[in-house]
């Protein structure tokens, strides 16, 4: 089977699920599929990304995909388990799909703040940082998205370990956040665009946040951003505003976007999905079908855009 049948991807999944359903992925899907740890968390989870794309024996481009950078935004786990069933799925069916995954690879960090994740599940559901402990501070964790190397620490951000956006003791100082910049570091030669997904407002930031500064590539990226958004809006009318992320939504350094950017890749993406603020971060289950079916319209005018350049 090609995706376990009792997944359910219409509901929101325990991190117990969402790791058995990784390793079930991959051992379906075995042409299409390979797995990686690419690091573990400070309570010593692993740190899985699955690799979507046509075998080849040359390396292909790659898109990096991440969910789950802050862990009360349910929905964005949601939608990286969405996009990789949809992939393996139409592969073959849908024209735009296929060609994606022939000329290139997805690599996907279904969860990346993991420890975070189970603790909104176990403890406390409007947590939002790393669970690392500092000796000294009565306080637990970082923000992961202002811990990135990017600005760090200089704007829209905490140095108060108990603030919900402490941008930690130095960039990188969540092993999550220096995991995932190892692995993009190590591979960006082949990465061409970097997709961070998030909630709640519905929006499509790219780079800058930590400056007002308009970023070198910003007409191109201000219009793909643009055609991404008619594309979600298209499906159920949804709309999304489009912009640096300074001004869009506020000034914050530390962000992987603003840092992946910096680091060459080109097309670097930031997703707020629904909603507005009725539910926020509480969006309900059954909003989680049309959320992610709209943005797979928008991920995958991306991925055209970087396919053509
Ligand atoms: N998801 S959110 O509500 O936390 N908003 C994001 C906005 C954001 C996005 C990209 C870089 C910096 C900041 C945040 O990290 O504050
Ligand atoms: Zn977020």
């Amino acid at each position: 089977e090609i995706s376990p049948r009792s997944h359910n991807y219409m509901k929101y999944n325990t991190w117990e699920k969402i790791e058995a359903w990784i390793s079930s992925m991959a051992s379906a899907n075995p042409s299409l599929i390979s797995k990686q740890v690419i690091g573990t968390t400070f309570e010593g989870r692993s740190m899985t990304v699955l690799k979507i794309g046509k075998k080849s024996s040359s390396t292909k481009p790659a898109i990096f995909l991440d969910c789950g950078i802050h862990a009360r935004e349910w929905i964005s786990p949601a939608f990286c388990q969405w996009f990789v069933n949809e992939a393996v799925s139409t592969y073959g069916s849908d024209a735009e799909m296929t060609t994606l995954l022939d000329q290139m690879d997805v690599i996907v960090l279904p969860v990346f703040n993991i420890d975070g994740y189970v603790y909104t599940w176990t403890n406390n559901r409007m947590w939002r940082k790393t669970r690392s402990r500092r000796p000294g501070s009565s306080c637990v964790g970082a923000d992961p998205n202002r811990n990135f190397d990017a600005g760090w620490c200089t704007t829209g951000a905490s140095s108060n370990p108990c603030s919900d956006t402490y941008c930690g003791s130095k960039a990188e100082s969540e092993v999550e956040v220096k995991a995932v910049a190892d692995f993009i570091r190590q591979n960006r030669s082949i990465i061409k665009a970097y997709l961070t997904v998030h909630s709640y407002s519905q929006l499509l930031l790219f780079p800058y946040s930590y400056t007002y500064q308009l970023a070198e590539h910003h007409s191109e990226l201000m219009s793909v951003a643009e055609g991404a958004a008619k594309a979600l809006r298209s499906l159920y009318g949804t709309r999304y505003t489009s912009g640096p992320g300074a001004t869009t939504i506020y000034p914050a350094a530390g962000g992987s976007d603003d840092w992946a950017y910096d680091l060459g890749v080109k097309y670097s993406y930031t997703f707020e999905l629904r909603d507005t603020g009725r539910y926020g971060f509480l969006l309900p289950e059954s909003q989680i079908k049309p959320t992610c079916e709209e943005t797979m319209l928008a991920v995958k005018y991306i991925a055209a855009h970087v396919l053509k350049n």
